[in-house]
């Protein structure tokens, strides 16, 4: 797991192995010690340099171990004995050195670098802190606020940049090793870590806590640092430790950890129809097509261009396109200004016409959200595209089948739909069809990998799997204000359990004729109308008068919110909402009655997760993780809780199923309260841990 050679003569090369990132595993772990001690010792050995072999340096502590039990040398002795060596030793950076790695390669006396390796602390994301003296050897080497930059955010660096801060000693774009050697025979002994001068950055708690929405890893790594900024090393050290414990065996630390492992699961994606990710080879794209430049439009060509890809980006209205040929520039040049890259801008070809999409191998269709004007595009698109172009609709609820029947290869067509602002945001919901080919979702996968967004593959149906299950969510908050709680109830308490924005603020933000446009293709609005029950089950019209009274959210200054003006974003209680509220419940004959936040969250989150329960038992969505990464990443749910299936396992299902009860049973006109069956039979089944439930999903069972 790690080998030791001599070269040039008096350098000992240690390499870690450990496949495919060389993870510090117990047997990395004693292969380090083993190796280091032998180096050490050898005469003959007069410096050390110390590389991962494959083209990764170190991807840092094995994530695997953390969840059982930890045997093997611990990582601190085995960084302070580097660090204490008498002979120089110089880390050789290549691929990425991340976490433990990184902390690895500061324990070592110089670091050396690819210019394009990633190093990071990413610790804070699973939940944890560098506690293997990352907290303590970092801001002693590059101070405080840089150090508490990278450590609270988790941000990865490229080699240049790690430069720049004082990281490594030198980046190179030859054979790293080979510098790395060359190096450590320039240099004539070791040396321990300079001590810089530290200061803590004013006011960096409070900023921290309110950006961690509830996260406990980011105050501890803030914690840690100010231990380094104020404590000699070994007792920062100790400091280290101690709020490591802290943090090891936490909920979130394990909520975390399952996302770091689901969001690589759902790239690994299957159907029911049996294709799969290892069987179904992607189609190489190099030229899209996107259709209709609007908001959605104009952020997906921004994200093709990002990823390298030549766009042709079409809007049949010439003024609309002016306007999106220079709003795309603009968002492009501020993206590249923050990235540190050039412009990209000249691979985007701009037209009105819809034939110039005519060569590209995928067009992806971002037109007005309507069912007779997609139609009538894809088959334009079937007629007018090569045989093989495959069609995608960035629909966020539509029925992909019925658009893939009106052309001639409905096994081309698939689902792409992003989330606002495209080019920002990191979901993907791919949406096959029971006729699409397995290539043509590989190839919307792989595109969406190439574009960096998280990808979920999920079957078809309304709203597909986010936006479905975002139905009975806002809808509860509806029922409860119309119950009695007001909307900033209703948000405190989904802002207190870690949700960026509360589902009123959020409405607000997104516009209110959004929901509104929708319920009015259902049939849902009767304008003027306050009756309670449509379709059969319990509907709410607030969110219908209040459109019926202007009142679309920000943008018109006035929502669930009052806002300064028009496009203000800082959300006051509305006092003329308040009465509104009164009257309606009067007239409804409604008792308004106190509602806490644990009803609040137990009513919204108990129905998403219960429609989540639904989509699993339907196969919509292959497992869990899909569920959880789409939530996590598409929908602001907090990262920390895992997602919404993992949530519901950590508070335990029988808990879940039996509040789920209770509220049906004083809701009986409310069918999203109505507990799954897969709820059910997971609850009959000894409620198994949450990486079982695939394999109970997929089991043969009565339908009684
Ligand atoms: C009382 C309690 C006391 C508590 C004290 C106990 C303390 C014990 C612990 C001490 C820890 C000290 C502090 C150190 C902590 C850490 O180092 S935590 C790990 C930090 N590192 C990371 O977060 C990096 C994670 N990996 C990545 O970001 C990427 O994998 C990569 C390295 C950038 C490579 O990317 P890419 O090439 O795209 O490959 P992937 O698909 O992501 O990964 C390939 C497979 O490798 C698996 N994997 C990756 N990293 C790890 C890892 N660190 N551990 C285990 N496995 C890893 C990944 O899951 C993939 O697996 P498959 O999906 O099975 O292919």
């Amino acid at each position: 797991m790690a080998a030791l050679t001599r070269v040039s003569g008096s350098v000992g090369l240690i390499s870690l192995l450990n496949p495919p990132v060389n993870a510090l595993s117990a047997a990395v772990r004693q292969g380090i010690v083993d190796t280091v001690r032998r180096a050490v010792s050898d005469p003959q050995v007069k410096s050390v340099v110390i590389c991962g072999q494959n083209g990764v340096f170190c991807g840092g502590a094995d994530i695997k171990e953390f969840g059982g039990h930890m045997s093997g040398p611990p990582l601190v002795p085995i960084f302070n004995t580097i660090e204490a060596a008498d002979k120089p030793v110089v880390a050789a950076i290549e691929g990425s050195a991340l976490g433990g790695g990184l902390e690895l390669a500061l324990a070592c006396h110089y670091r050396i670098t690819q210019s394009k390796a990633r190093l990071g602390l990413p610790e804070v994301s699973l939940g944890l802190l560098p506690a293997a003296g990352g907290t303590q050897r970092l801001p002693r080497l590059i101070g405080v606020p840089a150090a508490l930059d990278l450590i609270t955010t988790g941000r990865h660096l490229t080699g240049a940049e790690a430069l720049k801060l004082g990281i490594v000693d030198q980046v190179t774009d030859q054979n790293t090793v080979e510098a790395a050697v060359k190096f450590a025979l320039s240099i004539p002994s070791g040396c321990n870590i300079c001590r810089l001068h530290l200061s803590e950055r004013p006011g960096v708690m409070q900023r921290v806590k309110k950006s961690a929405h509830g996260a406990i890893a980011p105050v501890a790594c803030v914690q840690a640092v100010q231990a380094a900024a104020t404590l000699p090393f070994t007792q920062g050290m100790q400091r280290e430790q101690e709020l490591m414990a802290t943090l090891f065996g936490s909920g979130q630390a394990r909520a975390l950890q399952y996302c770091f492992f689901s969001q690589r699961v759902v790239s690994k994606w299957s159907s029911p129809s049996g294709s799969r990710w290892d069987t179904s080879k992607p189609k190489p794209v190099t030229k899209v097509g996107v259709i209709g430049l609007g908001t959605m439009g104009r952020g997906i060509t921004v994200a093709l261009a990002l990823a390298g890809l030549s766009v042709v980006a079409v809007e049949t209205q010439q003024q609309q396109m002016m306007a999106a040929q220079h709003a795309v520039s603009g968002m492009l040049e501020r993206t590249a200004r923050r990235r540190g890259v050039s412009l990209v801008g000249d691979q985007i070809r701009y037209s009105v016409e819809l034939e110039a999409v005519a060569d590209v191998e995928l067009v992806i269709e971002a037109v007005f959200e309507d069912m007779a004007l997609k139609e009538k595009l894809f088959k334009q698109l079937s007629t007018l595209c090569k045989a093989d172009t495959l069609l995608c609709s960035n629909t966020s609820s539509l029925d992909i089948d019925h658009l893939a029947s009106q052309t001639h290869s409905p096994q081309l067509v698939v689902g792409m739909h992003f989330f606002a602002p495209a080019h920002v945001m990191k979901l993907l919901e791919v949406v096959y069809g029971p006729r699409s080919a397995p290539q043509a979702v590989a190839t919307a996968m792989e595109l969406g990998k190439r574009m960096g967004k998280v990808s979920v593959a999920v079957g078809n149906c309304s709203g597909f799997v986010g936006n479905r299950m975002l139905m009975p969510y806002v809808e509860e908050a509806s029922f409860l204000v119309e119950e009695g709680a007001s909307p900033e109830i209703v948000d405190r308490a989904l802002e207190e359990f870690g949700f960026p924005m509360g589902v009123f603020r959020m409405s607000d933000l997104s516009g209110l004729d959004v929901g509104w446009k929708v319920r009015k293709a259902r049939g849902l609005v009767e304008p003027g109308q306050m009756s309670r029950v449509r379709q059969g089950r319990r509907y709410s019209p607030l969110g219908d008068l209040l459109c019926e009274q202007g009142r679309f959210g920000q943008k018109t200054g006035r929502g669930w919110y009052l806002y300064d003006s028009a496009g203000s974003r800082e959300a006051q209680p509305d006092p003329w909402l308040q009465s509104f509220l009164e009257e309606y419940r009067a007239r409804q004959g409604l008792v308004s009655r106190r509602i806490d936040s644990q009803e609040v969250l137990e009513r919204c989150l108990y129905a998403l997760i219960n429609e989540g329960f639904n989509i699993l038992q339907e196969g919509i969505a292959a497992g869990p993780e899909d569920i959880d990464m789409i939530y996590v990443f598409g929908y602001g749910f907090p990262r920390h809780r895992g997602g919404p299936m993992f949530y519901a396992s950590q508070v335990g299902l029988a808990q879940v199923l039996q509040r789920l009860e209770h509220y049906q049973q004083l809701h009986p006109d409310i069918p999203h309260l109505r507990p799954s069956s897969l709820l059910r039979r997971l609850v009959s089944s000894g409620s198994p841990r949450i990486q079982r439930w695939r394999e109970i999903i997929r089991m043969p069972h009565s339908s009684l």
